[in-house]
């Protein structure tokens, strides 16, 4: 398999002693030179890189290769056994307890949170308007209040948002030590690791993180213990399949009640919690923010996508409902295009339990194989002019023919991601929300854009955008 000059022993280890922006322009590199397939080693680790269509699915279409790579066990000491990180019969037991947290009769009931919250956004940016605006700690503190207020039945008191704040952080900071810690082989070791400056101050913020997570869960019981069974059984239409009752309840009521059944243990609960609360809030903020900023440079899309609104609400300023989301087609196609050129989760990796061939190339079995969701979407044959940000290309004609595993922003297969459908509506929810009061200018270019290695596709700096009030809600 083609690849870099190897070192007699410790391979391309030497590598991978950069900086965060420059390891992610490394494998970008390694995608523009190799084309199809490439590999690292160091030490006694090997990796596979892949990014072509067919590659992809052989590895993520099976539940064969299901198992994350050890780079994921990085993570455990904060998500611990949580669905991103287990594997197995565990895996296949909450997975099946947490999908239908996500069924559409609930999303329906979410749909009014999120409108409320994106309605709050957009009376914050009225006070800003003319100005220029860091979208990134906006689009957090949106996506953060969203899931905490309908996933986990929270609502943040201001005691709340301030943690919520160094919940923010203490996440940014995890993610920094987590990239150290994956292009530093020295650093795989825990005992080393947690000696080390970046392992001291991954413990603090894991504190933090989880001190945040256990009050979320400590409030929702609270709450529940106050109003007693009737407060969780108050959605009508609920459904879900435990014990043969058929009921639908929000994630963490779901889960306190699991644990009445002894399906989960207060373990179990904080794992699913901080995973969702991180998975739930941290990807989405981050497809918002470069959908913004792709939006503020590109006007006359922009004025599509108001046509379109204009269609659906006329001069009226009521908030959307599920049924108006669903009408935003033409909003769709310009988020799922974002998610195309800057996808939130850049990059997924198994462990290969088996041997396995790929393009021809015997690939051993205990090899990490990467698959670089951002590489794959920036492939020319697939996406005519790549960089290009053209909505157009998912019009449903234009879809035809493409090959499943071409556009994976969410992952997919067995492992996809479980919260696609809350993440579309959140983000049609806020750019509508936005978009119906606002007409947006770009500060930050593309092309100003510094994209480091991390946990989700961090800009590391602020991404800007000028919120200039519409005079009129009409769209001529
Ligand atoms: C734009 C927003 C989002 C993007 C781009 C995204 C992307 C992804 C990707 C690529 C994976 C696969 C990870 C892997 O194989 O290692 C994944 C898994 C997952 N996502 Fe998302 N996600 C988003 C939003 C959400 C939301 C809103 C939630 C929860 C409410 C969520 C919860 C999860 C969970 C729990 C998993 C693990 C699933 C499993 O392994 O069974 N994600 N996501």
């Amino acid at each position: 398999i083609p690849g870099p000059d190897n070192i007699f022993l410790i391979g391309n280890a030497l590598e991978f002693l950069a900086t965060p922006v420059e390891i992610f322009g490394l494998t970008r590199k390694a995608a523009n030179k190799w084309k199809i397939i490439y590999r690292f080693w160091a030490f006694n680790l090997a990796a596979v890189n892949v990014f072509t269509p067919e590659h992809v699915e052989k590895i993520i279409s099976t539940t064969k290769f299901n198992s994350k790579s050890i780079l994921y066990s990085f993570m455990r000491p904060w998500l611990q056994d949580g669905l991103l990180l287990s594997d197995g019969a565990k895996w296949q037991q909450r997975r099946k307890i947490l999908t239908p947290t996500f069924h559409f009769n609930i999303l329906q009931r979410f749909c009014v949170i999120i409108e409320e919250n994106s309605r709050r956004m957009v009376e914050m940016l009225n006070n800003s308007a003319g100005e220029k605006v860091d979208v990134v700690p906006l689009m957090s503190e949106f996506t953060l209040n969203s899931i905490c207020e309908t996933a986990m039945g929270t609502r943040f008191s201001e005691e709340m948002a301030d943690k919520g704040e160094s919940y923010k952080a203490a996440i940014h900071s995890i993610g920094k030590g987590l990239v150290q810690r994956v292009t530093r082989i020295m650093l795989f070791s825990d005992l080393i690791f947690n000696l080390s400056a970046f392992g001291r101050e991954q413990i603090k913020s894991i504190q933090i993180v989880q001190n945040f997570t256990k009050k979320v869960i400590k409030d929702r019981k609270a709450n529940i213990e106050q109003y007693g069974a009737e407060n969780l059984d108050d959605m009508d239409n609920n459904e879900y399949n435990m014990n043969n009752k058929r009921k639908r309840t929000a994630m963490l009521d779901l889960l306190i009640q699991a644990q009445k059944v002894n399906l989960i243990d207060d373990q179990g609960i904080q794992e699913e919690v901080d995973t969702f609360m991180f998975e739930g809030h941290d990807t989405t903020a981050c497809g918002l923010m470069y959908c913004l900023m792709l939006l503020a440079n590109h006007k006359d899309i922009q004025d599509k996508i108001f046509e379109e609104l204009f269609t659906i609400f006329g001069n009226s300023d009521i908030s959307a409902s599920y049924d108006d989301l669903s009408k935003m087609r033409y909003l769709e196609c310009c988020i799922k295009e974002s998610l195309r050129l800057y996808p939130p989760v850049p990059f997924i990796s198994r462990q290969l339990t088996e041997s396995t061939d790929l393009g021809g190339y015997k690939i051993p079995s205990d090899v990490f194989c990467h698959i670089h969701i951002y590489d794959l979407h920036r492939r020319e044959e697939l996406f005519p002019d790549p960089l290009k940000f053209d909505p157009d290309r998912f019009l449903p004609e234009n879809c035809i023919g493409r090959h499943p595993y071409a556009y994976i922003p969410f992952s997919a297969g067995p492992r996809n991601c479980i919260g696609q459908k809350f993440a579309m509506m959140e983000m049609k929810s806020a750019i509508s929300a936005i978009l119906r009061r606002f007409e947006i200018y770009p500060v930050t270019r593309p092309w100003d854009l510094r994209i480091a290695a991390d946990l989700v596709l961090r800009s590391t700096e602020p991404i800007y955008v000028i919120f200039e009030k519409r005079n009129t809600l009409s769209s001529k």
